[in-house]
């Protein structure tokens, strides 16, 4: 069943409620995320995907149930303590969410100088180390006003894994990148996944992107307020009968949005 701990995952959202106020935006989420996979959050605009990413990184303490980090509940931890996990995390938000008035290596520098006690030369060799990884090695002494939006969403890729985090966050990481920006990117994640044995939790709408790296997941609805579909975005596509999930995914497909992959109406 979705949710149940094998052993193997690194993290897990048990019974997890997330709301603003009075206002429930998701409820008794259950998913597990294995450890080394590529773990990707679904469903329409505004049905809660990146409430669910502040959750699990943090940022956003649930109004019910909580995240497990490799069996560990995150949330029932005290302050110092989920300080110590969340050094294990590297997150790129949906902007890059980079400083304007720093150049690019200082943004990638900023976690090391902030969090390690790396001498000053070591930090910039790690920055541009990072930087290179992404495929930025020239751009460092830019300014992210200077770069292309695939360029930023790769210096804040950069950023994210300057304290090579064994579990990575992306939130909607090709979004408004063209074709060939967006497919460079997913080559980086896979590569992301397969060189450093990265765990990635990834919130997206991209279809091509989700179909091409994504091992498994959880689609989530507004309506229900709830998960209402579990497993890689290629197998929902397939085989998944619900007709939010058939509808969101006809968009990659049209003959979907006529007829189930079964060939049913
Ligand atoms: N800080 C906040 N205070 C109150 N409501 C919020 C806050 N952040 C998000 N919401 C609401 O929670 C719901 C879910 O928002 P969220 O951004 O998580 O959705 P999403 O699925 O990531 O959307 P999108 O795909 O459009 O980025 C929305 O209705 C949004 O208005």
């Amino acid at each position: 069943m979705a949710g149940e701990r094998t052993g193997d995952d690194r993290l897990r959202g048990r019974g997890l409620t997330l709301a603003f106020g009075p206002r429930i935006v998701q409820s008794d989420l259950e998913f597990s995320v294995r450890t080394g996979s590529i773990f990707a959050v679904m469903g329409g605009s505004g049905c809660g995907k990146s409430t669910v990413l502040r959750a699990m990184v943090g940022l956003l303490r649930p109004a019910a149930g909580t995240v497990l980090v490799d069996g560990e509940d995150y949330w029932a931890a005290a302050e110092a303590r989920r300080a110590e996990i969340g050094r294990r995390f590297g997150v790129l938000f949906q902007n890059g969410a980079l400083w304007s008035s720093m150049t690019v290596a200082e943004n990638v520098a900023l976690p090391l100088a902030m969090l390690t006690r790396l001498d000053a030369g070591s930090i910039e060799a790690l920055a541009r180390l990072k930087l290179s990884l992404v495929g930025l090695g020239a751009a460092g002494g830019r300014m992210p006003s200077e770069l292309s939006g695939g360029m930023r969403k790769r210096a804040g890729l950069a950023r994210a894994l300057a304290l090579d985090p064994d579990i990575l966050f992306l939130d909607e990481p090709s979004a408004g990148l063209d074709p060939i920006a967006s497919k460079r990117l997913d080559d980086l994640i896979l590569e992301l996944r397969d060189g450093l044995g990265a765990t990635i939790v990834m919130v997206s709408h991209e279809l091509p992107s989700l179909f091409a790296v994504c091992d498994d997941g959880v689609f989530l609805d507004a309506e229900a307020r709830t998960a209402i579909a579990h497993g890689a975005p290629r197998s929902l596509r397939d085989r998944c009968d619900h007709p939010t999930v058939r509808a969101f995914m006809a968009r990659a497909r049209p003959e979907y949005a006529r007829e189930g992959p079964d060939g049913r109406r």
